[in-house]
């Protein structure tokens, strides 16, 4: 999944954004989908499920692992699933491309099969800290061999059976909660895992479903999610709803062109990743929810969202967990508010595809926008609705959410922005472009 030929692209003001747009699915409720459904016993199908790089790599290993994956022809993916340690050995390294969630997830669910498995990444995957989950499981038992500084590529030898452990985050991590729990499914007796901040919830929301023993209390110190290992998961029917994610683009697009008015369907509405709404809202963003429902456990909304002046905030660091992935897009809207945001206690932006603290402020800055990069986060002078100057060449170190923030900044530029490398795009939005020329004529 790598791109040897760089896609580079120019973008500059290009009036309102008009029209519907209905994002793809969840990437973390997809990876899970496809994850859960092969732990299953029995046929699973998915529908909406994200046809990204990073899911299709999560498909790939759990077919290498032994489960069936197929997808038919009008979308519907079937899953027939292995059972609960039933992954067989997989017969070559596991290419998890761009995707830090299916690197994670998967060594959790090889920790305890008594399996080996190779795990293998592009460029930025393999600077990516891994440490966070080879502590954890190694505990539980799995013998982890990694490249220096506990980054890929990796060898994970699992036990089985494996050690239950009971483990407090020392980050707030989904995917660190996620690896833990996923080990605990096939090992004897409760694992437990306390988590002091609350992060994404799609793994116990979705292991409930596929009838884990998993329940959740209050503790002193956090949630305490405990998992009855040696588990049976019974086959679903999954419709994966929208990614906030992914949503989150068009949110600010259309909040900073003026003129603008859209509709975005099917967003899931989960509070574990609603931030970025919240803080768009603060901000004086006009976005309102229509027909709030509920789709296969999970809240979801249709959004309007208008043009509208936006006011700079001090973004309050505890939405940070629930936006981690829409701070690039959010330091868009400050460029763009009255006044200077400050937006701290985001340091774990530093360990993603690449570092987003450190990559939109060069690329902010080269497009005339004033800002101070500190540990955790940024402080960004806004143009108080102005174009920005533009005339900006962006490097987006593959890295998917950069491209896109920095194409959506492109629609408020007076001169060209153009963006070295768009491909990455491909990892969580495929269709990414083809909407934005869309939501442009309508
Ligand atoms: O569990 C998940 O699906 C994810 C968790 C988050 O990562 P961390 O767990 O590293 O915060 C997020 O940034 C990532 O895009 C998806
Ligand atoms: C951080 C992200 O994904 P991952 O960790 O799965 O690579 C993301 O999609 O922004």
């Amino acid at each position: 999944m790598s791109h040897p030929e760089p896609r580079p692209l120019t973008l500059s003001a290009r009036g309102p954004l008009r029209g519907t747009v209905t994002v793809p699915g969840d990437k973390s409720i997809s990876h899970r989908s496809l994850m859960f459904s092969a732990l299953a016993v029995g046929e699973s199908r998915i529908e909406g499920l994200l046809e990204g790089e990073d899911v299709l790599a999560t498909a790939a290993a759990m077919r290498a692992m032994g489960a069936d994956v197929t997808r038919d022809e009008d979308g519907v993916w079937r899953v027939h699933g292995v059972g609960v340690g039933g992954l067989l050995q997989p017969q070559a390294a596991l290419d998890m491309g761009n995707s830090g969630t299916s690197t994670r997830l998967l060594m959790g669910l090889v920790a305890s099969h008594p399996i080996t498995a190779t795990f293998t990444g592009d460029g930025s995957l393999s600077g990516r800290p891994m440490g966070r989950v080879i502590e954890p499981l190694s505990r539980m038992g799995a013998d982890i061999t990694a490249s220096p500084g506990g980054r890929l590529p990796l060898m994970v030898r699992g036990l089985n059976p494996a050690v239950p452990i009971e483990y407090t985050l020392p980050v707030a991590s989904a995917q660190v909660k996620s690896a833990v729990l996923l080990a605990g499914l096939n090992t004897p007796g409760i694992t437990r895992v306390i988590e002091p901040v609350p992060t994404r919830d799609h793994s116990e929301r979705m292991l409930r479903g596929f009838g884990a023993d998993l329940r959740i209390e209050d503790g002193a110190d956090g949630k305490i999610i405990s998992i009855t290992g040696e588990a049976e998961l019974k086959p679903q029917h999954i419709v994966v709803p929208g990614d906030p994610s992914s949503a989150g683009f068009w949110m600010v697009a259309a909040s900073i062109v003026p003129g603008s008015e859209i509709l975005i369907r099917n967003v899931c509405m989960n509070p574990t990743r609603a931030g970025l709404i919240t803080a768009l809202k603060l901000m004086g963003a006009d976005i309102s929810e229509i027909d709030a429902r509920e789709m296969g456990g999970e809240a979801v909304a249709d959004l309007r969202v208008r043009h509208a002046p936006l006011s700079a905030i001090e973004v309050p660091p505890a939405l940070a967990p629930s936006m981690i992935d829409e701070y690039p897009i959010l330091f868009v809207a400050a460029a763009f508010a009255q006044g200077r945001t400050v937006a701290r206690g985001a340091h774990e932006l530093r360990v993603k595809e690449s570092d987003r603290i450190a990559t939109m402020r060069i690329a902010l800055e080269a497009a005339g926008v004033s800002t101070i990069e500190h540990e955790d986060g940024l402080t960004i002078e806004g143009s108080g609705g102005e174009l920005l100057p533009g005339a900006a060449h962006i490097a987006s170190k593959l890295d998917h959410r950069i491209a896109m923030s920095m194409a959506i900044a492109g629609l408020g530029a007076r001169r060209a922005i153009t963006i070295d490398d768009v491909s990455p795009v491909a990892t969580s939005y495929p269709g990414f472009f083809g909407v934005m020329e869309s939501l442009l004529v309508a």
